[in-house]
């Protein structure tokens, strides 16, 4: 479903701030599978999310999704195949406007329709009430609320319906809940888990939480200087425990984990 072949990516290539923050990056990813990413600061994880997403473009190697060589095709035209939720609550959001108006924007993306003809269309609003009620948090009942007025874990969740809301393929979680409360974290984790889980999406989480890189998804990758380093799942990342996989790191990289930001527990 998602091939990275060879990746390699360097910013300000020549100059004295060169950065090669992918250096040969090659990943299969299954249909359904629900990979958890987890490294180093400036491992190259955002960067991994952006070549996916198609923000990013490799200076060479392949990235194929659905079985689409997409490495030339800007993001716009990926945004059938993947979503994306930020890290920040209104990076994906337009504050101003309703629950129901950013949905319909989110309706409405990659088709050539306006806000008020999307919102005009026949059942639209009742879908959406439908998608609400299943985040089990009252939004149904507050579609005319300004996105703005919500807390971060609700901003999150509808975030996570407008990306996921048209048909798609791949998702993608860039530490999406790093800015919430544990307990707001906790639900919007569960959330994307039940919406992955329904929809069979190929999801690609990156996180500053071992714990939840290890309770979350099927698979976990652990990334450093822009190399994947661990490659773990099945019956042998069942069994790890985060202490197991900070000395796997350690063994990996030749080095401890630099994470300024890491979550044990
Ligand atoms: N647009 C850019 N221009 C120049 N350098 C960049 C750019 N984007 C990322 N980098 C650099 O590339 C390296 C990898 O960055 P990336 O954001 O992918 O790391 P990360 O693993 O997501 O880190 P963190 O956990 O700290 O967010 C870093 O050294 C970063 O400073």
């Amino acid at each position: 479903m998602l091939k990275l072949s060879d990746i390699h990516i360097t910013f300000n290539a020549g100059t004295a701030t060169e950065v090669r923050a992918l250096r040969g990056v090659s990943l299969d990813i299954a249909e359904g599978e629900f990979v958890t990413v987890i490294g180093s600061n400036g491992a190259g994880k955002s960067t991994l999310l952006s070549t996916v997403v198609g923000t990013t473009k490799p200076d060479t190697g392949t990235v194929h999704l659905a079985g689409n060589d997409v490495t030339a095709w800007p993001a716009a035209k990926r945004a059938g195949l993947v979503g994306r939720v930020f890290q920040e609550p209104r990076l994906g959001t337009c504050s101003s406007l309703s629950i129901e108006e950013n949905l319909a924007l989110a309706a409405a993306r990659g088709k050539r329709r306006g806000l008020s003809l999307a919102l005009g269309k026949h059942g639209q609003k009742a879908m959406f009430a439908e998608h609400l009620e299943k985040l089990g948090l009252g939004l149904e009942h507050r579609m005319a609320t300004p996105i703005g007025a919500l807390s971060g874990g609700q901003r999150q969740a509808v975030s996570l319906l407008m990306a996921t809301l048209l048909p798609m393929k791949i998702l993608v979680l860039d530490e999406h809940t790093a800015a919430l409360d544990p307990s707001a974290a906790h639900k919007v984790l569960t959330l994307s888990a039940e919406i992955a889980g329904e929809g069979r999406l190929t999801t690609l989480m990156v996180t500053h939480s071992m714990k939840d890189a290890l309770a979350y998804g099927s698979r976990t990758l652990m990334m450093n200087a822009g190399r994947i380093v661990l490659d773990i799942k099945g019956e042998e990342r069942s069994k790890l425990k985060v202490s197991d996989l900070l000395e796997r790191f350690g063994r990996a990289a030749g080095t401890e984990i630099d994470d300024d930001q890491l979550m044990l527990g």
